[in-house]
């Protein structure tokens, strides 16, 4: 069986990624496409489970879990320690599964070097003012949140071209239509489907 392809999926906190990967997985089985749930040492936020959104770990056990190379990736964003378990991401590639990641750029960075194969792409959104609007929309952070979280947006935004993909969020269901022609182009290239039809090409190649 061929090997799932590994989706990188970064955007400015508020660009509506998180949004996007929900909506597509709504639309595709679990035997096709499963999203990473990576570790993380910062607080939970109302309406977070652990397990579900996030591993909410101490410092002391990431710190533990980064000794024993238990990350495919790992980095700080905001303060925090962000990471991505190695074991959960090559057991379900294995199966012939897609996984989504839903990291920053320096993740993204890390997991291009040692998986060539992944594919990532970048959510940008149509202006600055409306990710503000967005940012406040989510009614999550305080004032001072949002005036960091900008700053690090603009950050973030400036390593856009080091994707293999861009998609400008602006229209929620067009956005969303671009990433599922992405998977869907993915899952047509030739290594796959040479794999997926091999009994196909065997008959029409028979004498
Ligand atoms: N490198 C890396 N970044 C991550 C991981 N998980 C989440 N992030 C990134 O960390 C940033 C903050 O995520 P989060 O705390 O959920 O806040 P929000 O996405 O801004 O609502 C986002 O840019 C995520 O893409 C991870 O496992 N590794
Ligand atoms: N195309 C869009 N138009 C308007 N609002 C959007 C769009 N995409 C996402 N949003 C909203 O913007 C906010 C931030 O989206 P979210 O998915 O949490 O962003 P991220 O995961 O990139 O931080 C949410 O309230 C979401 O409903």
């Amino acid at each position: 069986m061929a090997q799932g392809t590994l989706f990188i999926v970064s955007a400015p906190s508020g660009a509506g990624k998180s949004s996007l990967i929900q909506a597509l997985l709504k639309t595709q089985p679990l035997y096709d496409t499963q999203v990473s749930i990576s570790h993380t040492t910062r607080n939970v936020r109302p309406g977070e489970n652990h397990g579900e959104h996030y591993f909410f770990v101490s410092k002391n056990e990431f710190e533990a879990m980064i000794a024993e190379d238990a990350f495919l990736e790992h980095a700080e964003v905001f303060g925090n320690y962000y990471g991505t378990s190695r074991k959960a991401i090559e057991q379900i590639l294995s199966t012939g599964v897609d996984v989504f990641l839903d990291i920053d750029w320096q993740g993204a960075k890390q997991i291009r070097e040692k998986m060539p194969q992944s594919r990532s792409i970048f959510v940008l959104p149509p202006s600055k003012d409306e990710l503000d609007r967005r940012l406040r929309g989510r009614g999550q952070d305080s004032e001072e949140v949002i005036a960091r979280r900008m700053a690090q947006a603009v950050a973030e935004m400036s390593h856009y071209a080091e994707y293999d993909y861009l998609i400008v969020n602006d229209d929620f269901d067009l956005a969303l239509s671009d990433l599922k022609t992405i998977i869907r182009a993915e899952r047509l290239r030739m290594g796959r489907q040479k794999a997926r039809h091999d009994a196909l090409i065997s008959k029409l190649m028979a004498d």
